[in-house]
């Protein structure tokens, strides 16, 4: 096969040029070394200059075209799932049911898309989130004043984790939080390894785990659908009362998925399987992606001592404010700082969380004059945009107030950390939320002084040593004069 394609896609016109490499292996070795290093994008970039913008290559056992083009990235996400569809390694389509979200196509993905987004997106969630974020937020900073080292990547994750599982299912600190979060520690390492599914293999372990998180959350979905089915105290137990019921009392994105009763002629709702694994699998985009932003905000930041200190002066307002008017913070006081946005956007192009997103071509399809053809993957590399001097002047410098310029991030196709087109990512506004009540309270707080460290890119971004810093509180009333 793999002499084969080569061939067919030789001969034809537009197909992008480039190197497919050795039998199997293709440059897969080249792609993980640049990964490890401090500049990931320099596989990207060296065969752009070879061969153009849009290059073909082979690496992670399957030849890809890649682009770095922002255009044709730009339709490739906005393709409506009939030219592309997602396409991932085979250790993650395993560990994935086949209703998960991130691999549906057509109109159950656009359904649930557009009621977890809406969901998230409202006012009103937003509202109510805020509070509850707040006190994770504020909880986990406090136990930092009685530590000597902190490694920022850790603590941070204790604080999103309650707040996803709240988002997603009402789960409240505890034994069972506990356990969820121990199980989908392992489910989630086994998501980029080695497909070989035998006892004592990592996709094996993560296999059980998932099996064991699957049990535990149809639990909590049947028991939430007998209390929303339950007649109001003193009400009729009719259709009416149930429709009442689901209907008034939105928490959660449980509550979204069984409340729906389905649209135009599909009136079906959704099984309670399918509301099962699209839970648990809405945990893997939320679970690791709102902490590793928060930490290399924190990294940036430690770097960058004008930025720092612009962000404290614009947090330190807010807080002054806040305490002069004796009113609580509502989620807009968060959003509208407009040096905190930067800082985040900032943060977002520079971590490249996501990097890219895969996709593979059901039929031949030409994008600026490059030839995709049918069956072959696609990855439209986020990172080679964001890190790019065409787009970004000094790109591998943090600089927020670049930001002023560009004025608001939506629409532009050369910032796409949350995706784009019917995919974008549904936990956009609630991770810009996080980040933002993270960074207040923070910089509020403490003052920190952070070890040397750095940014690996590869299987997922993290950082080497967790982001060791040492804190002292901060004294507010020198500061506020
Ligand atoms: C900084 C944090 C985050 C980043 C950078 C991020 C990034 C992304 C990206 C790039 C996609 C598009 C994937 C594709 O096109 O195939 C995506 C999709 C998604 N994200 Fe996020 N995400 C973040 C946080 C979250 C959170 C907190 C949640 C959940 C509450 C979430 C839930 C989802 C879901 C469900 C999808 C799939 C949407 C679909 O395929 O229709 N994400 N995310």
């Amino acid at each position: 096969w793999y002499r084969k394609e080569k061939n067919r896609t030789e001969e034809k016109d537009g197909v992008p040029k480039g190197n497919l490499g050795w039998p199997f292996i293709g440059e897969t070795l080249n792609f993980i070394s640049c990964g490890y290093s401090s500049k990931p994008v320099s596989f990207m970039e060296k065969r752009r200059s070879l061969y153009g913008k849009v290059f073909k290559t082979h690496i992670l056992g399957t030849p890809i075209i890649i682009s770095t083009d922002p255009g044709v990235n730009k339709v490739i996400l906005q393709n409506h799932g009939n030219t592309f569809i997602p396409a991932y390694p085979k250790s993650i389509t395993e560990l994935m049911g086949e209703f998960s979200i991130l691999q549906t196509n057509g109109n159950l993905q656009k359904r649930v898309h557009a009621l977890v987004g809406g969901f998230l997106r409202s006012p009103q969630f937003k509202a109510r989130i805020t509070k509850d974020i707040e006190d994770s937020v504020k909880l986990n900073l406090d136990s930092w004043r009685d530590m000597h080292l902190i490694h920022v990547q850790e603590e941070v994750k204790k604080i999103t984790f309650v707040i996803l599982v709240k988002v997603l299912m009402s789960i409240e600190p505890g034994d069972d939080l506990d356990y969820l979060k121990r199980e989908f520690e392992e489910f989630i390492k086994g998501l980029i390894c080695l497909p070989i599914k035998l006892p004592g293999t990592r996709l094996y372990k993560s296999l059980k785990a998932r099996d064991k998180l699957f049990k535990m959350v149809k639990k909590i979905v049947e028991e939430r659908k007998r209390a929303m089915e339950k007649p109001r105290e003193g009400g009729e137990d009719d259709d009416e009362d149930i429709i009442a019921t689901a209907t008034t009392t939105t928490n959660d994105v449980l509550d979204v998925l069984l409340g729906h009763v389905g649209d135009g002629n599909e009136k079906q709702p959704l099984s309670l399987d399918f509301i099962t694994g699209n839970i648990l699998e809405m945990m893997i985009p939320g679970e690791e992606t709102v902490p590793t932003a928060m930490t290399l905000a924190v990294k940036f930041l430690s770097d960058c001592p004008v930025a720092l200190q612009r962000l404290t002066e614009e947090n330190m307002e807010l807080k002054k404010q806040k305490s002069i008017s004796c009113t609580d913070y509502a989620w807009n006081d968060y959003m509208s700082l407009p040096f905190t946005q930067n800082v985040i956007s900032e943060t977002l192009r520079m971590a490249n969380i996501i990097n890219g997103v895969w996709r593979k071509a059901l039929k031949d399809v030409e994008i600026k004059g490059n030839v995709i053809p049918q069956g072959w993957c696609v990855l439209a590399s986020f990172i080679s945009v964001h890190m790019d001097e065409e787009n970004y002047e000094n790109p591998y410098k943090f600089d927020p107030w670049r930001w002023q310029k560009t004025g608001a991030v939506v629409n532009n196709n050369c910032f796409t950390p949350f995706g784009g087109g019917q995919r974008l990512c549904p936990g956009l506004e609630l991770s810009r939320l996080e980040i933002s009540i993270f960074l207040h309270h923070l910089v509020t707080s403490y003052r920190w002084v952070a070890e040397k460290d750095e940014v690996i890119h590869f299987p997922t971004v993290k950082m080497k040593r967790k982001l060791p810093i040492t804190v002292t509180p901060f004294n507010n009333s020198v500061s506020l004069n």
